[in-house]
């Protein structure tokens, strides 16, 4: 079912947690929030399910409108039918995993024989069709998560929201659980909204990701685009990328390239965008752009510096390198086996024009939630 989130602020006392927010969620797509700590996604996530009152806005589940500030509607949470996933499972030790998940409808009365089905069916969903009966104290964390799925997949809600789910598990089984609650959302067919810091599992879940930076959506996008074309240094630094500078683009020059002047102890890189921007801005390059040279090369090339290898990593696929050279610290990847270079050697990096990407500053760009 489509969800309709139109211009939600939510405030706590003086201090906005969210402003003016709309984010409208396709009928089974999962549309992750990724943002630092404090930037609003839960307290966004708080009002979908109505946990939280906002001060201003709509929001629409289906064709049901749950909140109106305007014409003071405000559906209570347990008629909303939006089930939600948090950090902690909460799952009662003393009862059967079955028991667990069949709570809510217990609460519900549904009849017993329908209660049966419906918690068999959502047991299956998440791999544990053969735990009913086992006792949820006796489970791991990942088997915990999984219950506490069931339990709110039990309910078949409109929407499901799951707020940091995976936080207290370790790495490999975060991985291994994100990928089922990928994969049971999407045989499900489930409308969901995932909130997270780890930007690498908003990639791997997300039909789309919404950045968020104080309150508003910086960037909205399908994961490929988001990485692909950041809308600007904060989305760029927040997905991890490296080999970020700030500096100042002078006007481009008639064939297209302009000059980034970083500062006075660094040399200016030279970029061409398809679109330049000027004054004020960020540069970015990728670590697979960049090229490792023992000798410099010898065409004309705007962009070499020489450096020095200060760490490297080999990962199987690809080795990763630090090189300091003109100033700067960089991060730079290679595919290719056998470069055979160590600790300390002197090497030239290349960097193509139109591989630096120019990007905004943060803050100098409206936010996507903006009206144009
Ligand atoms: N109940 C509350 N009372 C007062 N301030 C609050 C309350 N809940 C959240 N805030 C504030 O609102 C802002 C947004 O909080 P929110 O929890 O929505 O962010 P978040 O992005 O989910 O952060 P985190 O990743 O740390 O959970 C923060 O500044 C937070 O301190």
């Amino acid at each position: 079912m489509h969800v309709n989130v139109d211009n939600v602020s939510v405030q706590y006392g003086d201090n906005v947690a969210v402003r003016g927010l709309s984010l409208e969620i396709a009928s089974g797509e999962m549309v992750v929030l990724l943002g630092p700590s404090g930037c609003g996604k839960t307290s966004t996530m708080r009002s979908i399910v109505g946990l939280e009152t906002p001060s201003s806005g709509t929001i629409t589940i289906g064709d049901r409108v749950m909140f109106d500030k305007a014409k003071h509607i405000d559906v209570p949470a347990n008629r909303r039918n939006v089930g939600m996933v948090f950090q902690s499972y909460a799952i009662w030790p003393h009862m059967t995993v079955a028991q667990n998940v069949g709570f809510p409808l217990r609460m519900r009365k549904v009849p017993k024989a329908e209660s049966a089905r419906r918690v068999a069916d959502a047991l299956e969903l998440v791999g544990l069709a053969d735990f009913g009966s086992r006792g949820a104290s006796l489970l791991s964390g990942g088997q915990m998560q999984r219950v506490a799925l069931a339990r709110a997949l039990v309910m078949r809600p409109d929407v499901l929201l799951f707020d940091e789910p995976l936080s207290n598990l370790d790495a490999k089984l975060r991985e291994q659980l994100r990928d089922e609650i990928r994969d049971v959302q999407q045989r499900a067919g489930l409308t969901a909204v995932y909130v997270t810091h780890d930007q690498g599992e908003a990639l791997a879940l997300a039909d789309r990701v919404a950045v968020m930076r104080d309150g508003v959506i910086v960037q909205l996008d399908t994961p490929e685009r988001l990485y692909e074309a950041p809308r600007n240094s904060f989305v760029a630094d927040f997905l991890g990328m490296s080999n970020i500078f700030h500096g100042r683009a002078a006007a481009p020059a008639p064939d297209g390239t302009q000059s980034i002047s970083l500062d006075d102890r660094r040399p200016d890189v030279i970029a061409k965008a398809a679109a330049p921007l000027s004054g004020s801005v960020s540069l970015c390059v990728r670590p697979e752009r960049l090229r490792l040279h023992r000798r410099r090369p010898d065409v004309a090339h705007p962009n070499v510096w020489s450096g020095t290898v200060t760490s490297l990593g080999f990962f199987g696929t690809h080795t990763r390198y630090r090189v300091r050279a003109a100033g700067m610290d960089l991060d730079v990847v290679t595919f290719a086996p056998g470069a055979d270079l160590r600790r300390g050697d002197q090497v030239h990096v290349a960097v193509e024009p139109c591989d630096v990407e120019v990007l905004p500053e943060v803050g100098t760009v409206a936010a996507e939630t903006e009206p144009a």
